[in-house]
């Protein structure tokens, strides 16, 4: 049977700094205060081997995007932004013990891979934001900085998401646990979509806009693509879907951002997703673009979380 767990159901008991205001990473789950250790396997992390609040305790920004590439060179790119000491081209992988994700850590802000898809982003996310809770972080904003396929929009734009939806343009995630479907609200946070969007507004020749995204299980079927191995519908029919998503406010599709939203909704994290757009899929559907544009359009989203971190940490005036 569904059920809808709101977001704004937050915690699983009171929040112990709720006089300092300070907002908790929580976890929803009452087997892991009983744990003598807990192994965060694909992080190659643990509670046992490794001191996680000295490792992480002022970590107030995270940013996850799907290849390592692009989140060691937003890693580096932040140590500069940050004026940090050293070229930062040296900088660890936390994660090197492992293959499957990589994370990096400049001052506050922390930068982790997750792969392409739900099941991958989900699995980093359960170890990340237990990680999180165990390392005591609080006040954490998490942005996913991504690529995208654009619908009736110049490629190269930004889209920050309001509200992230599925196939059917619904905002919700469905969770299978054992035979259940768990349905869980995919609303991500308002007030930050629109501080980022104001800061977008300082960056020149970026266009930048709020819209649905639409998440999807798969690149090419999922997305209606006509050039994959299988196709089974006409170019009538997916023009058809696209437009329709259009219409119901989707500006653009990518694969992580329902079970993003809803996860760190329910575990306390401030969150948004930031992609960047790579083709018009009313279009096309074939990446073409030259390596070094496809390179300047992923360093878009990197550019504007850049100038909001510097913003919210009061670093922009010291630096312009
Ligand atoms: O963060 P990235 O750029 O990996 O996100 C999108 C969605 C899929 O993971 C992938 C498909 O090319 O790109
Ligand atoms: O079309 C696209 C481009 C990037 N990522 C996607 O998921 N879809």
């Amino acid at each position: 049977m569904a059920s809808i767990l709101p977001a704004s159901n937050r915690s699983m008991r009171p929040d112990k700094n709720t006089y300092e205001r300070k907002r908790s990473v929580y976890v929803k789950n009452p087997y892991l205060e009983g744990m003598d250790e807990d192994i965060l396997y694909h992080l190659d992390l643990g509670t046992k081997t490794h001191n996680l609040p000295a490792m992480f305790g002022d970590v107030k920004f995270v940013c996850v995007g799907g290849s390592p590439n692009r989140m060691k060179a937003f890693a580096q790119f932040m140590h500069k932004e940050l004026r940090l000491e050293g070229d930062g081209e040296d900088i660890e992988d936390i994660c090197a013990g492992t293959d499957r994700y990589c994370m990096f850590k400049t001052g506050p802000v922390l930068s982790v891979s997750h792969g392409m898809g739900i099941p991958s982003i989900s699995i980093m996310l359960h170890e990340l934001i237990k990680l999180l809770h165990h390392a005591r972080c609080c006040d954490v904003t998490i942005i996913r900085i991504g690529t995208s396929g654009g619908i009736g929009i110049a490629p190269g734009s930004v889209v920050i998401t309001d509200t992230a939806v599925d196939s059917f343009f619904k905002p919700r995630f469905e969770q299978v646990i054992l035979d259940n479907v768990v349905t869980r609200s995919t609303e991500l946070d308002k007030e930050l979509a629109n501080d980022l969007f104001n800061c977008s507004r300082e960056i020149p020749n970026v266009p930048t806009l709020i819209g649905h995204t639409m998440c999807t299980y798969d690149f090419y079927e999922g997305q209606g693509r006509l050039d994959g191995a299988l196709c089974s519908f006409s170019r009538e029919k997916k023009l058809d879907y696209l437009k329709r998503a259009y219409r119901a406010g989707v500006r653009n599709i990518e694969m992580e951002s329902t079970v993003f939203a809803a996860m760190c909704g329910l575990c306390g994290l401030r969150a948004a997703v930031v992609c960047v757009t790579l083709l018009d899929r009313l279009e096309s559907d074939q990446i073409n673009l030259s390596h070094d544009v496809l390179l300047e359009y992923q360093q878009r989203p990197q550019l504007l979380i850049s100038n909001f971190i510097k913003k919210q940490l009061g670093l922009c005036d010291q630096m312009s």
